[in-house]
C-alpha cells in the first residue's frame, strides 16, 4: 500500500484551520488537523514544503515508522509547528487505519473504556452578573461542567470573555490586538466570582477556571488556596509551565486541582510535572502533541501518576481534531474531561462528523476511522484570512502573558 497524494487544505469558515489530506493507491483517504492559531501557515508550508514530499510513496500503514521518521529526521526536534505537523500525518493515518479495518478509532486503540466523555463549556460574561447568568444557561442546556471567565472591573478586554455566548475566538486582527493585564485587581475578583457561582448553583455541577499563564507561582498557590471552598474541578495554566518546577510552590500551597498542558507539544514538557504529580490534568491535544501516537505515550505516562487527560478544545482546534480527540477520550483508561468549545455552523458543515453532544456529553460515532470528513469545494470557498491571538501588557507598559 502506498500514499499517492497528501495535501493541504487552508480554509476560514469563520476561523482559519489547517487540514492535511492522504490519498493511497487503494482508494482510501484520511485526514488531519495541523491548525495552529495564529501561526496557521507556518505548518501548512511545513507540510507543503518539507513533509509531504517524503511522505509520497510510504506505506500509509507504518504508522510508528513514518511518526519516528517525521520526529526523529527533522533533526530539529519538538515545537508547536513541527509536532502540529506530524500530528496532523499522524492522525490522517489513523483515520485511514482505522477505514481499511472498518473500524471506529476507538476500536483501534483498545477499544471502550467508557460509554461517553464528559465535557465542559465555555461560560463567560462581561462582569460577574453577565457570567452567573450564562453559567445558569449552560447548565440549563445539561452541561455536568462548565468553565466560567468573566470581565474584571477596570480591565478592559479581560480573557475568554468572547462576543457571542457561544462562541469565543481569541484571534481577532491581523496584527495582536494590545490587552492591559492588571493581576491585584484579577486576584481581588476571582475568588467573588466562585463565590457567588456556588452560593447561585450550588456544588452540584463542576466548575473550571483558566488563568492562562497570568500568575506568578505565588500568585497562582494564593489564588489556588482563595478557590479552596468552592471546590473547582481545575485551575488551568496558573503560572507559565515553561519551568516545570514552578509548580512545585503551587503544589505546596493549595489542594485545588491543577491542569496544564494545552501548549505543550511532546511528553518532554510535562514529564516532571507528572513524575513529581505536580499536576492533576494533563490538558495536552491530539492536534499540537504530535498526533494519538504521542497523546498515547503523554497518557500512559500520567496514568502510572494518577494524572487524568483533559485535552484542549478550543474553536481553534478543528472538528478534525475533536473526532479523534472524542475517540482517544472513549478509550484512555486515566480519561478526565475534555475542553468541548462549540464551533460554528459554518465550520461545521466544511468538516462533517458523526459526533454528538447529549447531556453533557459527547458521543463518538461508530464510522470506520475517526469519524470526521471535510467539503473540499465548501471549504474552498472560505479563503484564509490572516488573524493572530493578542497580547498582554501590564498597566506600566510591561509585556505580560496573555
Ligand atoms: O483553555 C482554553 O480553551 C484556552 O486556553 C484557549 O481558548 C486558548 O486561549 C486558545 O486555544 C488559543 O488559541
Ligand atoms: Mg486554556
Amino acid at each position: 500500500m502506498k500514499i499517492t497524494s497528501a495535501r493541504v487544505i487552508v480554509t476560514c469558515p469563520g476561523r482559519n484551520f489547517v487540514t492535511l489530506k492522504i490519498e493511497t493507491d487503494a482508494g482510501v483517504t484520511g485526514i488531519g488537523d495541523a491548525t495552529l492559531n495564529g501561526r496557521e501557515l507556518a505548518v501548512a508550508s511545513y507540510l507543503a514544503d518539507h513533509v509531504v514530499p517524503c511522505l509520497i510513496g510510504m506505506d500509509p500503514q507504518r504508522i510508528e515508522d513514518i511518526w519516528q521518521y517525521l520526529y526523529r529526521g527533522a533533526y530539529w526536534r519538538r515545537g508547536p509547528v513541527t509536532m502540529s505537523a506530524i500530528a496532523a500525518v499522524d492522525t490522517a493515518l489513523w483515520d485511514i487505519k482505522g477505514k481499511m479495518a472498518g473500524m471506529p478509532l476507538y476500536q483501534l486503540l483498545g477499544g471502550r473504556s467508557r460509554d461517553r466523555v464528559l465535557v465542559y463549556g465555555h461560560a463567560n460574561g462581561r462582569d460577574l452578573e453577565e457570567t452567573v447568568e450564562a453559567v445558569g444557561k449552560y447548565i440549563d442546556m445539561g452541561y455536568k461542567a462548565i468553565r466560567a471567565q468573566s470581565g474584571i472591573p477596570g480591565i478592559d478586554k479581560a480573557y475568554g470573555v468572547g462576543r457571542g455566548d457561544m462562541h469565543y475566538e481569541p484571534a481577532d486582527a491581523r496584527l495582536p490586538t494590545n490587552t492591559v493585564w492588571d493581576t491585584p485587581k484579577y486576584l481581588n475578583f476571582a475568588p467573588r466570582l466562585f463565590e457567588t457561582l456556588r452560593d447561585t448553583y450550588g456544588y452540584d455541577h463542576e466548575l473550571l477556571h483558566d488563568v492562562h499563564h497570568r500568575l506568578t507561582p505565588n500568585e497562582a498557590a494564593q489564588l489556588g488556596k482563595a478557590l479552596e471552598p468552592y471546590r473547582l474541578f481545575w485551575m488551568e495554566d496558573a503560572t507559565p509551565a515553561e519551568n516545570q518546577e514552578a509548580f512545585r510552590h503551587i503544589r505546596r500551597h493549595t489542594t485545588t486541582p491543577l491542569a496544564v498542558g494545552e501548549v505543550f507539544n511532546t511528553i518532554w514538557d510535562c514529564k516532571q510535572l507528572i513524575e513529581e504529580q505536580l499536576i492533576d490534568y494533563i490538558r495536552c491535544t491530539v492536534v499540537h502533541a504530535g498526533g494519538i501516537t504521542h497523546l498515547r505515550r503523554i497518557a500512559d505516562l500520567a496514568a502510572l501518576y494518577q494524572v487524568r487527560t483533559g485535552s484542549h478544545g478550543a474553536t481553534d482546534n478543528s472538528p478534525v481534531c475533536m473526532g479523534a480527540a472524542l475517540h482517544f477520550d472513549t478509550w484512555v483508561p486515566n480519561f478526565g474531561i475534555q475542553e468541548y468549545m462549540r464551533h460554528s455552523e459554518e465550520t461545521d458543515a466544511v468538516f462533517p462528523h458523526d459526533y454528538r453532544f447529549e447531556d453533557g456529553f459527547l458521543l463518538c460515532g461508530e464510522a470506520p476511522g475517526h469519524g470526521v470528513d471535510i467539503d473540499e469545494a465548501l471549504a474552498a470557498k472560505y479563503p484564509y484570512d490572516p488573524a493572530c491571538l493578542p497580547v498582554a501588557r501590564l498597566e506600566d507598559g510591561t509585556l505580560w502573558n496573555w
